[in-house]
């Protein structure tokens, strides 16, 4: 069970913007209990360690956890999840508070920075979020999930074509992909479909600003040896 959280209400922009992202991806009783706590976790390790972007604090209910939340209407039968660099929890941390709701719903949170994995960890702990830190490099580590995970997702980790090619052997698997994305996401899919073949679905962000989810259900590498329109190879 998520521990209620016993502190002081949170500051008034905090309270008014939290507000805002639970108009915006409405939870239960429970999940809101373990984001509460989640997110006492994540301003208390703030002060130390940098897990968001301090500028962000202000509105970080609506562009961090609204942020994540959203994916989950994206993918409403999605019982396994993973997260590729989760960092201070974004989506992973959040996903596993809602998940831990639904069963058999779960989340594994791979993340290579040894302090980042243990505040992953203690967040886990804190709000009992259905999920498991995996401290190990995406590269190194994605093959062991194949056929076992239903979506992957990631926010702010690597350019699209790179997540492709992580994420290729899950969505082989019939894993789907929802990978956040903000202003560029434009030139990254020019980018991207120099290596790789896909039909991708846009989404604008729920959170407003520029912010895009793509959505991926199958990736083929480019056929390299293709001639060009000027007849050599690439
Ligand atoms: C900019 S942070 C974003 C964190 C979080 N997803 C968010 O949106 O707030 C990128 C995180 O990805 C992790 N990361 C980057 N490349 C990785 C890799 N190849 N394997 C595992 N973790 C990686 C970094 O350690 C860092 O914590």
């Amino acid at each position: 069970m998520a521990q209620r959280s016993q502190k002081s209400p949170p500051p008034p922009e905090l309270a008014a913007d939290k507000a805002a992202a639970l108009r915006l991806t409405p939870v239960s009783r429970e999940t809101e209990a373990r984001l509460d706590a989640y997110v006492a976790l994540l301003l208390q390790w703030q002060a130390k360690t940098n897990l968001i972007s301090p500028a962000t604090l202000p509105q970080l209910w609506t562009r961090h956890v609204a942020d994540s939340l959203q994916l989950l209407r994206l993918a409403p039968d999605a019982k396994t999840w993973l997260d590729f660099g989760s960092g201070g929890g974004f989506p992973g941390v959040v996903l596993a508070c809602a998940l831990a709701e639904s069963a058999g719903g779960s989340v594994q949170l791979v993340e290579r920075n040894v302090k980042k994995a243990a505040f992953l960890r203690e967040a886990l702990r804190v709000t009992g979020g259905a999920g498991q830190v995996i401290l190990a490099d995406i590269g190194d580590s994605v093959d062991r999930f194949a056929g076992q995970v239903d979506c992957v997702t990631a926010r702010a980790v690597a350019p699209l074509h790179q997540l492709i090619g992580f994420a290729k052997p899950l969505i082989r698997q019939g894993a789907k992909a929802l990978f956040l994305k903000g202003q560029d996401v434009d030139a990254e899919l020019t980018e991207a479909t120099k290596s790789w073949k896909f039909s991708p679905r846009l989404h604008p962000s729920l959170t407003g600003g520029q912010g895009w989810i793509v959505e991926l259900g199958a990736v083929e590498p480019q056929d390299q040896s293709a001639p060009t329109p000027h007849g050599a190879s690439v």
